[in-house]
């Protein structure tokens, strides 16, 4: 089987358009929902992925790999990977597009063992646009921003009313979302977030 899936985007795209309140390069993003299990402070064994905005349209992504996140003895499980490329991916459409949307598609190519203790430089980046749908591809490699690359993965977004949320999520905890982000200073104005 080939490790080529076909071309990338899939469709004719518009070249992406980074939102005029976008946060700038070097912005430090912090966590965009304490119990995300992606990046969220709240989840002990979460993945506590910490990211920032860097050049052309792209975010960069940090994640050490801890026990917790093993699948066989000393090596990192592919879907907690998988969970990481998500939640970068994620971050490069809600803070660059600052369009609400969820993954509709997660495409992973894992190329080498990412062990234990060893920390993934993710760049994900968005491909292009096209109505609703979203392209975004990443990389991560191992221990270092010029290191190897372990994990590839492209993904398709699809951006979604704030009713998704309500009404399939917990409107309680987007609640208190909200007025969290009201007492954050970075996101302190972005009612768009969660406010329907
Ligand atoms: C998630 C937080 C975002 C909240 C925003 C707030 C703040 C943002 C700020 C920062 C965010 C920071 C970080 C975010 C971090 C992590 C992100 C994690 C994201 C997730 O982890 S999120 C959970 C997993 N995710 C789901 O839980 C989705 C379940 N699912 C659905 O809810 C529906 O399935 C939906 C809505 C996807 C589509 O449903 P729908 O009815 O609205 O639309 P429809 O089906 O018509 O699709 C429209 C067009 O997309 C094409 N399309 C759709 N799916 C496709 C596929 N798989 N392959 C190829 N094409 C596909 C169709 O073919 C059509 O294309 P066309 O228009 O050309 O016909």
């Amino acid at each position: 089987m080939s490790r080529v899936s076909g071309p990338w985007p899939p469709v004719d795209v518009e070249p992406p358009a980074a939102h005029p309140k976008a946060p700038a390069p070097g912005t430090d993003l912090g966590v965009h929902y304490d119990e995300c299990f992606g990046c969220g402070d709240d989840v002990e064994a979460g993945l506590h992925l910490r990211s920032t905005v860097g050049e052309g349209n792209t975010v960069h992504s940090k994640f050490t790999v801890t026990p917790a996140h093993q699948g066989a003895p000393g090596l990192a499980h592919g879907g907690l990977l998988a969970c990481a490329f998500d939640e970068a991916l994620g971050s490069a459409v809600g803070n660059l597009l600052r369009r609400p949307a969820v993954t509709g598609k997660l495409e992973t190519d894992f190329r080498r063992p990412v062990p234990v203790g060893s920390t993934l430089y993710i760049e994900a980046r968005l491909d292009g646009t096209a109505g609703r749908k979203i392209y975004v591809s990443a990389d991560g490699r191992l221990d270092a921003a010029d290191g190897p690359i372990a994990v590839s993965a492209r993904g398709l977004f699809v951006q979604v009313g704030f009713e998704h949320f309500s009404t399939h999520g917990d409107p309680q905890a987007l609640d208190k979302l909200a007025e969290a982000n009201r007492k954050n200073e970075r996101t302190r104005g972005d009612e768009w977030e969660i406010n329907p």
